[in-house]
């Protein structure tokens, strides 16, 4: 008896079919991928199963009886359990009362407290009850959605990409954690990019493409390479990095200490940056480390003196966000949902919000329709969005096509410096290699290009030279062959040498900036 089985599920939006005909089981004590690439329709059988979203037609039958389920409270009473990618916590309220409003009855916070402790003891998720959200990392806010979850002991667990946002250390815990769900009995749905996860971890796999089936393994049989093929149709090609020979210094960013805007942020301590045009700097850290602060001090929202900030010999300190883009600093922010696109509006004019001084899409303060759809055009076509076309409302879109949108929209200002945090995030393997592959030709091309990200094997294919932003603090510099992903990784958590920051590659490129810049 299967635990979950979907017989025929199809879903039709307006302008798309998200899934047609997908059929699927899972049995207990089994953890079952879900492969596809970006669009594929992974997201929406997921919430079909979840009772988010109506199906248009087809049977689920949980233990082989038909069921309808119209709500997620209806799914959670079955046992089913989903942990979100984008976490749903309320930052303002404590571990304890985040997990009292998702369960149901009236228990007391004490109660809730101590099964919190029952749980995290007993899978290794420590987690302290009393503790406020806002104070806790990425990670550690991951562990609380999943507690949460496990508290509603689901005996099936629907995960949409849970380790986005997790350090590798983490990626492990919880890997041990499903292990031992799984062999509880439990059965798991797993939603991720990342193939080498899928083949450590899950037993079974099912493969979507353009909403249908198209295939199933057994991911411990396959490779990377071989699982990619299946998800995409044909190989894909593999970022090179020709070497870098015309670096100059263009950004120089200066400040002792900045105290964050968000009561709940991060101060920034000791940053001095350099920052050449013609290559790539990327910027590791634990999400939550400062990146934020960083990006908003580079991309200008938050407005310091003006001699702090010097962009190609001009002192830009002071200019707001709006003025720096029309001298072509550009930037992609993390938080693809609310930041950097409006879901309701549609891609047009979403394209129009950032590039309307650059691209000129506006003359007399009169806006050019036309421009602007074709610009949306070209981000759609040269980033391979799938998309219905300008028009087509951003909420429209799948995660990984709205993150492809808005690199495009960025990239295609043609920018002199660019700001990019997790780049690929949610983008499937044959997106990533190709957006990486954007960013380093554009850096070839002049454009000093930034990129905060948390994944090491990302940051070391594309950057030129590489930085650990770790409390508020930035480490020294180094070129990529004078590190390692050890060095890096132990510099996550802050484990530099202070004395050594002002030696090697970071100093020769402060100083050279320096004299540039003077
Ligand atoms: N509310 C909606 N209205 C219209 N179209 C939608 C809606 N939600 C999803 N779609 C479309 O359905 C298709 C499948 O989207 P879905 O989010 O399921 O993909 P996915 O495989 O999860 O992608 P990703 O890996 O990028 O998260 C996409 O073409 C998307 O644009």
């Amino acid at each position: 008896m299967a635990r979950l089985r979907v017989e025929s599920l199809t879903k039709v939006y307006p302008s798309v079919i998200a899934n047609e005909d997908v059929s699927l089981r899972v049995d207990a004590g089994e953890i079952h991928a879900v492969l596809g690439e970006n669009g594929a329709g992974k997201s929406t059988l997921m919430k079909m199963i979840y009772g988010v979203t109506t199906p248009t037609r087809g049977k689920i039958f949980w233990e082989d009886e038909e069921i309808q389920i119209a709500s997620p409270a209806q799914a959670r009473a079955l046992g089913i359990g989903m942990v979100f990618q984008h976490f749903s916590l309320f930052e303002t309220l404590t571990v304890a009362q985040n997990t009292a409003l998702s369960l149901p009855g009236h228990l007391s916070l004490s109660e809730v407290s101590r099964q919190i402790t029952d749980v995290s003891e007993r899978y290794g998720l420590a987690v302290n009850p009393d503790r406020y959200v806002h104070d806790l990392s990425v990670g550690e806010r991951q562990r609380v959605e999943i507690i949460r979850c496990l508290l509603q002991k689901p005996r099936l667990l629907i995960m949409d990409e849970p380790t986005s946002v997790l350090t590798p250390a983490a990626v492990e815990r919880l890997f041990v954690t499903l292990r031992q769900i799984r062999d509880e009995g439990c059965a798991i749905l797993y939603i991720s990019h990342k193939l080498d996860e899928i083949m450590t971890l899950c037993d079974h796999a099912t493969v979507l493409r353009g909403g249908k089936v198209t295939g199933e393994c057994i991911p411990a049989n396959e490779t990377p390479q071989s699982m990619a093929r299946m998800m995409i149709g044909h190989d894909f090609d593999v970022p090179t990095r020709p070497k870098s020979f015309d670096a100059r210094p263009l950004l120089h960013v200066r400040c002792d200490r900045l105290e964050p805007a968000d009561p709940y942020g991060v101060s920034l301590k000791g940053v001095d940056l350099a920052i050449k045009g013609g290559q790539v700097l990327g910027i590791a850290g634990i999400s939550g480390s400062g990146q934020e602060e960083l990006c908003r001090l580079l991309g200008g929202e938050t407005a310091v003196s003006q001699e702090q900030i010097v962009f190609d010999g001009e002192k830009i300190g002071h200019l707001g966000p709006r003025a720096r883009r029309a001298r072509g600093i550009c930037y992609v922010p993390e938080d693809r949902q609310s930041t950097a696109a409006l879901g309701t509006l549609t891609l047009a004019e979403n394209a129009l919000l950032t590039a309307a001084d650059r691209v000129g899409l506006t003359e007399s303060g009169m806006l050019k329709r036309s421009r602007i759809r074709e610009f949306a055009k070209q981000c759609i076509e040269k980033f391979r969005v799938k998309a219905q076309g300008p028009e087509a409302l951003a909420q429209s879109l799948s995660g990984g096509n709205l993150q492809k949108f808005i690199v495009g929209r960025e990239m295609l200002q043609s920018p002199r410096v660019l700001i990019c945090a997790q780049p690929t995030w949610g983008v499937d393997v044959g997106a990533a290699a190709f957006i990486r592959q954007q960013l380093i030709d554009l850096s070839r091309g002049g454009c000093a290009v930034i990129v905060l990200s948390e994944e090491l094997d990302e940051l070391f294919e594309v950057s030129d030279e590489i930085c650990v932003i770790a409390g508020g603090e930035i480490s020294p510099v180094r070129t990529v062959g004078q590190t390692s992903v050890e060095e890096i990784g132990t510099w996550m958590s802050g484990l530099w040498d202070r004395d050594s920051r002002d030696s090697g590659g970071s100093d020769r490129n402060r100083e050279e900036v320096n004299h540039a810049v003077a």
